[in-house]
């Protein structure tokens, strides 16, 4: 297949952000396993956007600072219930909530350094009140507001469930957050620089972003995959249903990578979370499903599961609807998006790639009449 299609290995940005060599992935030149184990979400956006880590003070004015944007404009709360909420995906949602909270941003347009990272902050904070408050507002539940002293990962799920999440809840929330934060120039940070490139705004280039993770092939495979192991049903009938996938050249969702041919880092930490909480709650069967899934398409195609894969048995396990899995994805690449529009700003040019033209020459207008 010709490179052009897809663009498939081709460089087209210097960045700092993140970066991939082989199955290593590193934010920053630290190590996706190091921050997995040992960071707090907040601290990884904080260092996709100041390139360093912060110390205790810095990071609890940046945490504190979350927390206060955190809180919608009671209009935003309202709108979704002009929503025709029940056929309405939640990525659609998020798509036009996050695009409606600019019109509240009286900086929206103000082009400055200190804006732009106004900005940043606002929509990494308003993401999780947004995705948490359209998953309430659509079961006709009250709305609830963010708790001072939980951490992102712990006040988005009080905001959508109610309830302070145990410490394994929390702990789970945060490992996904923070390996799903970057991940280099994948579509949707992609379609982000190329929209601010033009000198668009910020909420435009997030927007833009979120419109390109929601396709099955990108973030929307969490969902695809929480579908696929519902369809299956069961542990002796994977490899029956799998076979006829192969055998109809159907793609079997969170398998393959653009990148990754060794195997995604991301999906070790997944995989090793999915076991643990499907067991704890009494769904072992839906790991073991994934598991043998995986066995058999590594086995027939030589493809492995990428971070999609796991984290819809982990989210899963934490009570969300597969449904909301995407919109997670999105509260936590929203850091990466932001950071790479950043680094756009920057140093900018115009992204305006060719093509070529293989459509008819020649032709002449002809009158509606005679065609
Ligand atoms: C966060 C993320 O975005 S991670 C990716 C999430 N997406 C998914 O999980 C969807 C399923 N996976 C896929 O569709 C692909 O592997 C992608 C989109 C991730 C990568 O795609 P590409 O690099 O363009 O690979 P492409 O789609 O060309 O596949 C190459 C070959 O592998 C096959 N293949 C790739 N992925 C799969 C899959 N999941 N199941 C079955 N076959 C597959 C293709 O059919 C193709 O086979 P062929 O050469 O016989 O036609
Ligand atoms: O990089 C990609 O193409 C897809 C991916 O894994 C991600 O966005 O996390």
């Amino acid at each position: 297949m010709s490179q052009k299609k897809g663009l498939e290995g081709i460089v087209v940005a210097d960045s700092r952000i993140s970066s991939i060599i082989g199955s290593q992935l590193t934010y920053c030149g630290y190590e996706i396993d190091d921050l997995a184990e040992n960071a707090l979400f907040e601290e990884v956006v904080y260092l996709l956007w100041n390139d360093r880590l912060p110390n205790q003070q810095e990071l609890k004015e940046f945490s504190d600072k979350l927390f206060e944007l955190m809180n919608l404009d009671e209009r935003i709360y309202d709108h979704f219930k002009n929503y025709p909420i029940e056929s309405v995906h939640p990525m659609t949602a998020l798509r036009t909530a996050l695009s409606f909270t600019a019109h509240f941003d009286a900086n929206a347009e103000n082009t400055s350094d200190a804006a732009q990272k106004e900005k940043a902050l606002r929509i990494q904070a308003q993401l999780p009140a947004l995705v948490a408050s359209f998953a309430r507002v659509r079961n006709n539940q009250e709305v609830i507001k963010p708790k001072k002293g939980l951490s992102y990962a712990a006040n988005f799920l009080y905001m959508l469930n109610g309830e302070t999440p145990t410490d394994v809840q929390e702990e789970a929330m945060n490992k996904v957050l923070v390996l799903q934060a970057d991940h280099e120039l994948n579509a949707s940070t992609f379609t982000a620089r190329v929209c601010v490139a033009t000198e668009s705004d910020i909420y435009s280039g997030i927007t833009a972003a979120i419109g390109a993770l929601k396709g099955p092939l990108h973030g929307g495979a969490n969902e695809q995959v929480m579908n696929m192991l519902k369809e299956v049903g069961s542990l002796d009938q994977v490899d029956a249903y799998i076979q006829k996938k192969i055998d109809n050249k159907e793609k079997i969702m969170g398998i393959g990578h653009r990148v990754y041919k060794e195997g995604d880092p991301r999906a070790k930490y997944l995989k090793h979370m999915s076991k643990k909480l499907t067991e704890e709650n009494g769904e072992g069967e839906l790991f073991e499903i994934s598991k043998r899934i995986a066995e058999i398409v590594e086995k027939e195609k030589g493809l492995l599961p990428n971070v999609d894969f796991y984290s819809a048995t982990v989210y899963h396990s934490l009570g969300i609807s597969s449904d909301l899995f995407t919109p997670i994805f999105a509260m936590s690449r929203a850091s990466g998006w932001t950071a790479h529009i950043l680094e756009q700003y920057a140093d900018n040019r115009l992204i305006r790639p060719r093509a070529e033209y293989v459509g008819a020459t020649g032709r002449k207008y002809e009158a509606i009449e005679n065609r």
